[in-house]
């Protein structure tokens, strides 16, 4: 079952997952690399009070700082921590300012930020080796989910990392001295709008879609606009120099966002706290198997998080038979769930192969660290 659970999940060794990520590649060093046995390289050399003193085939000696050199691999190396993020490239869709970035700085607050202009980007971004991880929205407590990334999710080979969770505190900002009564206009991404309804219907000025909260704040505050205001976040007030009018305009005090964590290599799934996994799969017809399907997770104790289905966009549509009346068509879905538990537990493992039974598809998307915090 252990080797079925490295299949799901495609990994790498061991060995190589943790050499890529303590050796960041630069642009002109993408090639794959071979893995050095690190043991093989100490038994040539000496530890002499801080240096090791390394012996050359020609017998001639010097002193290296025994920091300098590639540490061997212990247990640590697989510790998933998400503030491990020197220098990390992440990249996310929107303007600096926007909620994605703040998201990106939760998880890794000394990151280098990518900005990208859309979802698919950020992806690329990832495979391309221009940034070593990606932040995307998924689900918004109030909006629901983000469907477009549920799509991507399928259509590119990156493996969920991690997530974040993220109270999205809507912000009313306007130009320095600009107040309230005069605005004309709101503009914001659709999200932002739609969950700050009640504020805006009383505000009574129109509200125009714009790609992203940063977008907006960028917007208004470049083009010097004196009777529009964005919804956006403090961040971005500060970024762009805005003032803050009205904070927390949301209809729902806790409004969450949560964001994935992408990275091209799976991390090793742990049982010492709390991970999640992510599946997506598609079933074959007929009545009850869905239930059989869930139940599969039901038997193990297993808690679901997260339901989706999203229609299979290669077979989109079924004409049944002729003498098959009542339903003449019907879709074909994906399910994408969420569970409570590691794939390193032989319950989340027996489940999947459980599950494997009836369905005709089954993809283990990541297996990553619970985010316990707001
Ligand atoms: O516009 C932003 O700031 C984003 O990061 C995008 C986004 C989204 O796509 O849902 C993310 C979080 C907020 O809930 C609103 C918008």
């Amino acid at each position: 079952m252990a080797l079925k659970c490295v299949a799901l999940l495609g990994w790498r060794s061991e060995y190589e997952y943790s050499w890529w990520n303590r050796n960041k590649p630069s642009k002109s060093n993408l090639a794959p690399v071979t893995i050095r046995w690190f043991s093989r390289q100490r038994s040539i050399n000496s530890v002499q009070g801080g240096k090791v003193a390394a012996t050359h085939n020609h017998g001639r000696k010097f002193h290296k700082d025994l920091t300098s050199l590639p540490k061997p691999l212990t247990v640590a190396d697989l510790s998933v921590t998400l503030d491990d993020s020197s220098k990390v490239r992440i990249s996310f869709k929107g303007m600096l300012g926007s909620y994605s970035e703040d998201a990106a700085l939760k998880a890794y607050p000394k990151c280098e930020t990518v900005p990208c202009d859309e979802f698919e980007d950020a992806f690329k971004a990832v495979e391309l080796w221009l940034a070593e991880k990606a932040v995307l929205p998924i689900e918004n407590s109030s909006g629901g989910s983000i469907h477009r990334n549920y799509d991507l999710l399928l259509r590119h080979r990156l493996h969920i990392v991690g997530e974040v969770q993220l109270p999205v505190n809507l912000c009313l900002l306007a130009l320095p001295g600009v107040r309230i009564e005069q605005l004309k206009r709101v503009l914001s991404h659709p999200q932002a709008l739609a969950v700050s309804d009640i504020f805006l219907c009383k505000l009574g000025v129109p509200r125009e879609n714009v790609d992203d909260t940063g977008f907006a704040a960028q917007y208004v505050a470049s083009n010097g606009l004196r009777d529009a205001a964005a919804v956006a976040s403090i961040r971005a007030a500060e970024v762009y120099g805005l003032n803050v009018l009205a904070e927390k305009i949301q209809d729902d005090s806790d409004n969450i966002t949560r964001f994935l964590v992408l990275a091209r290599d799976p991390i090793i799934p742990r049982t010492d706290k709390p991970f999640k996994t992510s599946i997506v799969f598609t079933l074959e017809e007929g009545p009850g198997i869905l239930f059989k399907a869930l139940a599969v997770f039901a038997l193990r104790d297993i808690n679901l998080t997260k339901i989706e289905s999203r229609p299979q966009r290669k077979r989109p549509l079924r004409v049944v038979d002729d003498s098959n009346t009542g339903a003449a068509r019907y879709f074909d879905y994906l399910f994408y769930i969420d569970f409570e538990a590691s794939m390193a537990e032989p319950r989340a493992q027996n489940a999947l192969g459980h599950l494997q039974e009836f369905a005709t598809f089954l993809r283990v998307l990541g297996c990553y660290p619970m985010d316990t915090t707001l």
